[in-house]
């Protein structure tokens, strides 16, 4: 095997290993957000909260600036992630009103 080879390996099972935590933390935060739309549809609470978004938003870009990854791409993640919660936070309020 070449040492470009060998390197690569290496880098993929690194990456491997970084994509199967990403998985199990994208799984423990909808386990949370799951409680929270029970939460707000047992209680009436709207599902999508703006003014927490805009300071989770503002928080992100400058921890992702912080850690030199791009805040836009940080914020489209965190919109892509947003948008799936509160699609699920509006079927659990429908739930609860039937
Ligand atoms: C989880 C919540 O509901 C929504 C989803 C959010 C999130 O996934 O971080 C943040 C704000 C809300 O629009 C919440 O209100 O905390």
């Amino acid at each position: 095997m070449t040492d470009a080879t060998t390197e690569l390996q290496r880098l993929r099972a690194s990456i491997d290993n970084i994509d199967a935590a990403l998985v199990f933390m994208l799984a423990e935060r909808f386990r949370c957000t799951k409680q929270v739309g029970e939460l707000k549809a047992a209680h009436g609470m709207p599902a999508s909260d703006p003014g927490r978004e805009e300071r989770q938003i503002a928080r992100l870009r400058r921890l992702a600036e912080e850690a030199d990854l791009d805040p836009e791409f940080a914020q489209k993640w965190f919109g892509f992630v947003v948008a799936e919660v509160i699609r699920h936070h509006r079927i659990a309020a429908e739930d609860a009103s039937d």
